[in-house]
């Protein structure tokens, strides 16, 4: 019986299993992303990602990521930079490209054991998000309490960023999954409850697509801070306070957006096969 090894790794409390599938290639189910993701049966984990091996000669390596309801999604910023600290401690180097579905994004070790990396270009035209009709993407026609007159902004994967006077108090279990599947989000949404604090400084709470409420989103506070932006509430350099912790944002002149923040390696260990046997090849 082939035993497959994973490592559990976290950024900011928003949590993997991470796959090596760079040497021999592993095609997960959505079933046994399901299975892994359980937090009562299985491993446990928000998103579960593959590294595979590198689709163009300019990245060092493919990371595929699945939501924890096993739907194959574009990006994840927590999860590109567990994947980068991996990559740059085996390779001994301080940078990598790492291939997404959402295009190569640059990765770099920063100091204090943080990882940067530059997120791509943030897209607001409606059918970038994409939306199922067009509508101005500063002044979204959704509303579910607190959450009202929101701005979408794709970085990657789709998200919708709602400013409230006070984010503790956003009900965000109940209007998250509402939202999550509002049909102006044809492939749904990730919701963010977001409280500008001061022109440098904001505090959000996310209800993840796939997932459900995480301790951090990192395309999700870049959706915040470029939303915030756009609205003339911030700087171009954002802390984003989530409830797993703090991360940095800087909205490049070029358009990009550069998310700074720890990668953390929690455990190593095997899955129990039984749980991959849920409907995936191996
Ligand atoms: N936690 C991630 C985002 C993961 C994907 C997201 N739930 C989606 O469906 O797009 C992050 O750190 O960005």
């Amino acid at each position: 019986m082939n035993l497959l090894a994973f490592r559990k790794m976290h950024g900011l409390g928003n949590d993997f299993v991470v796959l090596d599938g760079r040497a021999d290639a592993i095609a997960v189910a959505p079933a046994a992303v399901r299975a892994i993701a359980n937090r009562r049966t299985g491993v446990g984990c928000d998103q579960l990602v593959v590294i595979e091996p590198a689709v163009v000669p300019a990245a060092d390596a493919f990371m595929r990521i699945y939501n924890a309801d096993g739907g194959e999604v574009g990006a994840c910023g927590n999860a590109t930079r567990c994947v980068a600290r991996l990559l740059m401690e085996e390779r001994g180097c301080d940078s990598v490209a790492i291939a997404t579905a959402a295009g190569i994004l640059a990765c770099r070790r920063d100091t204090g054991g943080r990882v940067s990396v530059d997120m791509g270009p943030l897209r607001y035209a409606w059918e970038e998000i994409p939306l199922a009709h067009a509508v101005d993407t500063l002044h979204l026609p959704i509303a579910d309490g607190p959450l009202v007159d929101g701005v979408a902004v794709s970085v990657g994967n789709p998200h919708a960023v709602f400013f409230v006077a006070d984010a503790e108090a956003v009900p965000l279990a109940d209007c998250g999954p509402r939202v999550e599947i509002n049909p102006l989000f044809p492939q749904r949404t990730n919701v963010e409850a977001v409280q500008v604090l001061d022109r440098a400084t904001v505090r959000m709470r996310v209800w993840e697509r796939g997932s459900g409420i995480t301790q951090a989103c990192g395309t999700g506070a870049c959706a915040a801070a470029a939303a915030a932006h756009r609205l003339g509430l911030v700087d171009a350099q954002v802390r984003v306070i989530l409830d797993g912790g703090e991360l940095l944002i800087e909205l490049l002149t070029d358009g990009h957006v550069l998310m700074t923040g720890p990668a953390t390696l929690a455990f190593s260990g095997v899955l129990d096969p039984t749980l991959l046997a849920n409907g995936s090849r191996r």
